[in-house]
């Protein structure tokens, strides 16, 4: 039987990959009640990816979780997670420059933060793209809270499905093939 969310002691430390209906492929990892990681598989800017990336998040009812954020790009991102239903909004506001040269960010962002300010001081913010989405969740995991392999590698094509399988962690949520 899948678990079912209640509290958001339940939602923290728990791992997703998801599928918006646009389809784009996303990975996302509740790391603690302030930090989020995530990876991008498929969609405008597939091939990103962020570790410990500060966020709010927060429990509305039972069950249904709103994250929300702004990156060093100027991206702003706000997701409301309805986990029993295996779905999700996400709706990510990208200033013009993203759309303009999303090769820019395809990166392990961490390491390039200075790119990131340089690129949003260079180009322009105006108009925002605004991509609103439902998403459908094709993966759970209860990883635990502050799990440094969850999200430890840049993505590759089969790795969404490796997960999937159960081929990419061990009994421990530990990443096997390190
Ligand atoms: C831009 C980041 C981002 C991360 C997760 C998600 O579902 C949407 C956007």
């Amino acid at each position: 039987m899948a678990k079912e969310f209640k509290t958001l002691d339940d939602f923290l430390g728990t791992h997703f990959i998801y599928t918006y209906d646009n389809g784009w492929e996303y990975e996302w990892y509740a790391k603690n009640d302030h930090t989020v990681d995530y990876r991008i598989h498929g969609g405008m800017v597939a091939g990103r990816w962020v570790t410990d990336q500060e966020a709010n998040i927060v429990m509305l009812v039972p069950g249904i979780y709103k994250i929300a954020w702004t990156e060093p790009t100027g991206t702003d991102v706000a997701l409301d997670f309805v986990p029993n239903e295996g779905k999700l909004n996400g709706t990510i506001f990208f200033p013009k420059w993203v759309q303009d040269h999303p090769e820019i960010t395809v990166t392990y962002q961490n390491e390039h933060i200075d790119v990131m300010e340089a690129a949003r001081e260079k180009y322009d913010t105006y108009p925002k793209l605004v991509v609103p989405e439902f998403a459908k969740i094709t993966y759970m995991g209860d990883a635990g809270q502050n799990n440094e392999d969850v999200i430890s590698e840049a993505p590759y094509p089969s790795l969404p499905d490796d997960i999937r399988a159960g081929k990419y962690f061990d009994e421990n949520y530990h990443r096997l093939n390190k």
